[in-house]
């Protein structure tokens, strides 16, 4: 029987590599995102490449887009097996210009967004009487805490603790709930963190933040979504059942833990 996977926020980035190496795993994937002309472009590139897909349009900020998304999977494949919290933003302001709106939209999307999208997961398992598993995207920013990065760090140090937690809730329905925290991957939410630490300072050149903050990295790269996705394909395979309420690193060595 072919597994059945929701990657949220996959029509770009981070998630469509997730999205497209879960295919390769032989998984049937609903690529989800909030932007509809990149969605159905990504759909349509991975259809073409024979991969059995469908695209939902949604907002994980919202519940009722959340339990939609699930709804509409099982409608299309029957059944859930893994539910992937992929989708977030990003926010760069120095820490005293911080505003409620930054705020909101960041915990809104990041954190509200994780949990709605656990309950709904959560749900779906219970009902089907099977394992399953939940995926959510943390960070270095969930173990260590950036200037200029104040809020998204919050965010994903809130991301890290609800995983354990619900992860505690959720096992005697044997139900795991895991988090891949990347390091400095070239995506464009690094392309924008980049251009407002620009922004913000005296002296950076346009590349210099992404530069700096990727010399720092032991293994002397930048990470790509590949190197996430192999991450994820294991916390999403029957190898990483007796795995959970893990935030597991993937950064090329760069916050040791
Ligand atoms: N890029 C990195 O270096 C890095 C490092 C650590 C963690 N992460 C995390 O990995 C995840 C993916 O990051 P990325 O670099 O691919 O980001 P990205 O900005 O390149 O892509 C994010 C995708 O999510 C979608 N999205 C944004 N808001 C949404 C919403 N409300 N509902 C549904 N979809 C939405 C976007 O349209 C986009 O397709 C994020 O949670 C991010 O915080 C990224
Ligand atoms: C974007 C992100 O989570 C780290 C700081 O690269």
């Amino acid at each position: 029987m072919e597994k059945v996977a929701v990657v949220t926020g996959s029509a770009e980035g981070l998630g469509k590599g997730i999205a497209h190496r879960l295919c390769k795993d032989g998984f049937k994937v609903v690529v989800h995102d909030i932007n509809e002309p990149m969605l159905n472009q990504t759909v349509k590139e991975f259809k073409e490449e024979g991969f059995d897909v469908h695209g939902v349009v949604g907002n994980v900020a919202k519940r009722e887009d959340q339990f939609n998304v699930v709804k509409e999977t099982v409608a299309h494949f029957g059944r859930l097996d893994v539910f992937i919290n992929n989708a977030g933003v990003d926010a760069i302001t120095p820490f005293l210009q911080v505003e409620e709106e930054e705020l909101n939209r960041s915990f809104q999307i990041n954190v509200n967004g994780t949990v709605f999208g656990t309950q709904a997961a959560a749900e779906q398992f219970i009902k089907q009487e099977t394992k399953g598993k939940v995926i959510n995207a943390c960070s270095i920013a969930g173990h260590e805490s950036y200037e200029m990065l104040s809020t998204y760090s919050a965010t994903k140090h809130a991301v890290r603790s609800f995983t354990h937690s619900s992860a505690k809730e959720l096992a005697k329905h044997q139900i795991t709930v895991n988090a891949y925290c990347p390091g400095i991957a070239k995506t464009r939410m690094w392309d924008r963190i980049d251009e407002e630490m620009v922004k913000h300072s005296d002296n950076l050149k346009p590349g210099e933040a992404f530069e700096q903050y990727s010399s720092a990295i032991a293994l002397q790269r930048y990470q790509t979504p590949e190197d996430v996705a192999n991450l994820v394909s294991f916390l999403a395979s029957d190898d990483a059942d007796y795995i959970t309420g893990q935030t597991i690193l993937t950064d090329g060595g760069l916050v040791y833990r």
